[in-house]
C-alpha cells in the first residue's frame, strides 16, 4: 500500500516547514510540498500548516497569510473533513481563516517565550492525537511572541463543555492563554491548532523528547485505516 501522502504548506516567512517535513517522513507518511500561491493541494490525504513568521506577522500573525490562493482549497477541503493541523504560526492561520475559534494574542508580558513546556492532552480523539492518552503529560518546545489564546466567554464554554481543548499548559502558564489553552479542535475533530511545536520534538537527538510524534503518528494509523 502506497504511504499516505501529507501535504506542508509553505507560506512566504514559514520557518518550520521543513521540520515538520521531518516529522512526517518519521511518522512513516511521505510529506508533500504545498505552495502557498498554488491553488492544488496535491490530492493529499491531511495538511499542515507549519510554524515561522508568515509575511512576517504584518498586520498580525496568520492574517495576510489566510488571503493565500491556497488557503481557498484548503477551507473548503478542511470544512469537508480533511485533517488539517495549524503548528503555532499555522495556529494562528487557522484563527484567521475562521477554521478554528478563538485568537492568538500577544504573550502576556509581550515577550516572544521560547522554552520546552509541560502540556497535558486533554483530548486524544482527534485525528491528530489518537495515539496519546486524555490526561497524557508531554514536554514539547514552544517559541512565540503571539501565544495568548483567548475566546468570547460563550465561545470558551462551548469548547471546553464539548471537550475541544486538545492541550493545556502545566505548570507556569507561559502567555496569558485563557484555562491555559495550548491547542483547540473544531467541532469535527479533524482541525486542530496547536501553539506548542510537536515536530520539534520527534528525536531525542534534536529536541527534548520524543513526546511530538504522536501527533503525526496518530495521522498516519489514521489514514492508514481509512
Ligand atoms: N514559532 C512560530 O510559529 C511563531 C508564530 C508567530 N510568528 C509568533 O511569534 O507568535
Amino acid at each position: 500500500m502506497d504511504a499516505a501522502r501529507v501535504g506542508v504548506i509553505t507560506f512566504p516567512g514559514s520557518l518550520d516547514d521543513r521540520d515538520a517535513a521531518r516529522a512526517v517522513r518519521l511518522a512513516g507518511a511521505e510529506p508533500v510540498a504545498l505552495w502557498h500561491a498554488d491553488d492544488d493541494l496535491r490530492g493529499v490525504d491531511a495538511v499542515v500548516l507549519p510554524g515561522g513568521f508568515s509575511y512576517g506577522d504584518y498586520l498580525r500573525a496568520g492574517a495576510i497569510a489566510r488571503f493565500a490562493p491556497l488557503m481557498e482549497k484548503l477551507v473548503d477541503a478542511a470544512r469537508g473533513g480533511l485533517p488539517v493541523l495549524g503548528i503555532c504560526n499555522g495556529f494562528q492561520v487557522l484563527c484567521e481563516a475562521h477554521l478554528l475559534p478563538g485568537a492568538l494574542l500577544p504573550n502576556a508580558g509581550l515577550h516572544f517565550v521560547c522554552r520546552d513546556q509541560r502540556l497535558r492532552v486533554d483530548d486524544a480523539d482527534t485525528a491528530w492525537t489518537r495515539d496519546y492518552t486524555a490526561g497524557q503529560e508531554i514536554v514539547v518546545p514552544i517559541k512565540n511572541r503571539d501565544g495568548r489564546y483567548v475566546a468570547d466567554p460563550d465561545t470558551l464554554a462551548e469548547l471546553e463543555g464539548e471537550g475541544r481543548v486538545v492541550a493545556r499548559y502545566l505548570d507556569l502558564n507561559p502567555n496569558g492563554s485563557l484555562n491555559d489553552i495550548a491547542g483547540v479542535r473544531n467541532e469535527a475533530g479533524n482541525v486542530v491548532g496547536l501553539m506548542p511545536h510537536p515536530e520539534h520534538a520527534v528525536e531525542s537527538l534534536t529536541g527534548p523528547s520524543t513526546d511530538g510524534l504522536g501527533f503525526f503518528t496518530s495521522i498516519v494509523k489514521r489514514l492508514v485505516e481509512a
